[in-house]
């Protein structure tokens, strides 16, 4: 028989994981050895190796865990773990794996007592705070990774006493201070990019062999007088990630110092006249290039007047109806109140609209070949109907002026340069801007986080602002082109019930998108976690609340065009305003989503049963705020583990109930003390039946449930 220390262990961790489906185990199962539980190693009846990775597990991490009584391994990497690292942990254990999940918290300090440990692993998790001054004891740890969390702080003194250690990769990270500690080390591989560490860099670090360094707001001052060149010194002067390190302004402490302080002036003196040959053809380059371009610019203009007078011709000899040339606004201005989508005309607009925007695209294909990038920025500062083709013939006035949108694709960027500008009406803000209205992303200013990022409140000089710090993990499924394109495609959202885009923020490998900020949080958490926000959700509050957030979804689905689909709709995405307004948020951000993030809001309860099949749609956005009606109408979450086995999956649970009025009536949430019409309460109930059904195309549209919600009010 199994030890029953490692019984105990196992089944707390099978309990806090919820019982995912694993070859072998069982709730409190007597003999995980004897009966050959899936990645469990034993050794005689010892469990010496638990090995799950990449095994799709959730829930948490027990502080049973810390019962094991003679673990070696735990491999937990690449699953949807959350919560916090148990601050009970298994003093036996060598490799401690349990990176690539969504732990949040720090790291506890108890690691101290971990002096077996050789290799750990925490990285691509959301864990914050600084790192704990707890490695006096770790002497046989080789290997260490932190990276990929939002660590903040110094690193603690008893870093530098890790006599074993040899990798250790802390980047992407917001660790700070200087990097003494580290120097007497033995690493052959250490990794720091990405952090807000200054300098200067003890010298003794230059010589490791794998050294990266980027990203951090170096200080380079140990370079004794020479006159060498530098750019002027920024507020906040990181090494770009695209600079080489070995460039003479970036060339940080030791290296310079080898040379004679005559070579280096002289080698200066080198250097300003190349600078200046250089500097001089630039600009004779740029000059012809600009000629070339103005001519081309106003043959094109020529053109398209041409083009305009013709079809104005065309459409006053055939005394066609008035053409709405606002219709050739980018799309998002389409916006207007109530806009209803003509659906039978959606297809037709379908092919017309993506015709246009191919034409579209492919004018800034074509812009790339041809221009300078100077022409390139004065395209995407140039009015959109610059960019937009000539007015359609006459047949297309019969569509619905409001679907005749086009999306306003911005030329195609060639270089992170053109990154550093305002896109659309999104306000472009520097890492250091950021971090003095976050006080350097301090705890005290954490929100909260998911599974994109960390958000953060912001102190700007003209309002409050929420920052969400985009994870490494998250931002390396695009270039910088397609964020920026992301970018300009959210800010132009423009809707009352979605939270505001107010700019963003990429630099020195790290990608941040700052928001307008709602006072009240989410409905989640007026739901479910405050209790002073939830006594004010009376039943009218919570229609009301429905209505907006359906509009929201609305404008994304059928104004929008093409269609936007949110994929993470839930009440954590539902932002209340100080009137306790919808502001919704995480619209656009699909792009970023992964195959995790759909598996994880099928965990929470709010994900369609098409997403199994990899299929999402707008429909499956219906079926999410069908759930989250359900929450407003039971104020029970969609997910709730700490409730009885049936009852644990909201929609589970309230499908069968929903049509018996009695049943409905017993399902009300209680902190409404039955302040309700019944009659407002079936119909609620009517369109959440709608929205849950599990076929996707049964489901109504969102224009739909807008209309009946609206009666409602
Ligand atoms: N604009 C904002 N104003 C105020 N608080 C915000 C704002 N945006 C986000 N938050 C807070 O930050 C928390 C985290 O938001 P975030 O969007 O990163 O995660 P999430 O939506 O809860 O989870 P996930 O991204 O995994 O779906 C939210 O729960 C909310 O409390």
């Amino acid at each position: 028989f199994t030890d029953p220390r490692d019984v105990f262990a196992i089944n707390s961790l099978y309990t806090s994981l919820g019982y995912p489906l694993l070859p072998g185990w069982v709730p409190y199962g007597l003999d995980p050895c004897g009966d050959k539980w899936h990645g469990v190693l034993c050794v005689n009846s010892n469990v010496t190796a638990i090995v799950l990775n990449d095994s799709n597990l959730g829930g948490e991490l027990s502080e049973g865990i810390g019962s094991f009584a003679s673990i070696i391994q735990i491999n937990l990497s690449n699953n949807h773990i959350g919560g916090s690292i148990p601050s009970n942990l298994p003093v036996t254990v060598k490799t401690l794996s349990l990176s690539g999940n969504q732990l949040t918290g720090s790291i506890p300090d108890t690691i101290s007592s971990l002096g077996q440990l050789s290799d750990l692993s925490l990285n691509n998790n959301h864990l914050n705070g600084v790192i704990p001054d707890a490695f006096q004891q770790l002497k046989s740890l080789i290997n260490m990774d932190l990276s990929g969390n939002s660590l903040s702080g110094q690193l603690p003194p008893s870093m530098g006493n890790l006599p074993s250690l040899i990798t250790l990769h802390l980047q992407n990270n917001q660790l700070s201070g200087i990097l003494d500690v580290l120097q007497d080390l033995a690493l052959t591989d250490l990794n720091i990019e990405n952090n807000l560490f200054s300098g200067p860099i003890p010298s003794k670090l230059l010589s490791i062999p794998t050294f990266r360094r980027a990203g951090n707001p170096f200080n380079t001052t140990i370079i004794p007088s020479p006159p060498v060149i530098s750019p002027s010194p920024a507020p906040f002067a990181v090494l770009s990630p695209d600079v080489a390190p070995s460039q003479p302004f970036t060339v940080p402490s030791g290296q310079g110092l080898q040379h004679s302080g005559g070579q280096k002036s002289s080698n200066s003196t080198k250097h300003v006249k190349v600078i200046a040959i250089a500097g001089l053809l630039t600009l004779v380059i740029l000059g012809l290039g600009v000629c070339l371009l103005m001519s081309r610019f106003l043959k094109r203009r020529r053109e398209s007047q041409k083009e305009t007078k013709r079809h104005h011709a065309y459409s006053s000899s055939k005394g066609s109806p008035k053409h709405d040339h606002s219709v050739q606004k980018p799309y998002y201005d389409a916006e207007k109140a109530g806009l209803r989508p003509v659906t039978g005309n959606r297809k037709a607009q379908g092919n017309i609209s993506m015709n246009t925007s191919e034409a579209v695209q492919h004018k800034g294909m074509k812009s790339t070949t041809s221009y300078t990038d100077d022409d390139l920025d004065s395209e995407m500062e140039s009015t959109v109907s610059d960019i937009l083709p000539p007015p359609p013939p006459p047949f297309l006035s019969a569509l619905s002026a409001e679907r005749m949108v086009v999306n306003p694709i911005l030329p195609p960027i060639t270089s992170v340069r053109h990154a550093m500008k305002n896109v659309n009406s999104a306000e472009f803000f520097t890492i250091a801007s950021l971090q003095q209205y976050t006080n350097s992303f301090s705890q005290d200013n954490l929100i909260g986080g998911g599974m994109l990022g960390t958000v953060y409140r912001a102190e700007s000089p003209k309002k409050l602002l929420a920052v969400k710090k985009l994870d490494t993990a998250v931002t390396r499924r695009q270039s910088d082109q397609e964020f920026v394109g992301m970018v300009s495609n959210i800010s132009g959202l423009k809707h009352e019930n979605i939270v505001k885009l107010v700019g963003y923020c990429s630099e020195h490998g790290q990608r941040l998108l700052v928001y307008e900020y709602c006072r009240y949080g989410t409905l989640h958490e007026a739901l479910h976690l405050d209790d002073e926000i939830h006594r004010k959700l009376s039943w009218s509050t919570r229609v009301r609340i429905a209505h907006q957030a359906a509009r929201a979804l609305e404008y994304l689905h059928e104004v929008c065009h093409p269609p936007i689909v949110h994929q993470n709709f839930k009440s954590a995405n539902v932002l209340l305003d100080d009137e306790l307004a919808v502001r919704m948020s995480d619209c656009g951000l699909a792009p970023l989503m992964s195959s995790d993030s759909t598996t994880q809001l099928q965990g929470c309860g709010y994900g369609a049963p098409e997403l199994e099949l990899g299929s999402y749609s707008c429909q499956s956005d219906v079926y999410s705020f069908g759930v989250v009606m359900l929450e407003l109408l039971t104020g029970r979450k969609s997910y709730d583990r700490s409730r009885p086995r049936g009852e644990q999956l909201l929609v589970r649970w309230a499908i069968p109930r929903l049509h018996d009025i009695d049943a409905l009536s017993r399902m009300v949430d209680p902190s409404l003390n039955g302040s309700y019409p019944s009659k407002s309460l079936s119909r609620f109930a009517d369109i959440i039946s709608l929205c849950i059904q599990s076929e996707p195309e049964f489901r109504p549209p969102m224009s739909e449930i807008v209309q009946n919600l609206l009666h409602m009010i």
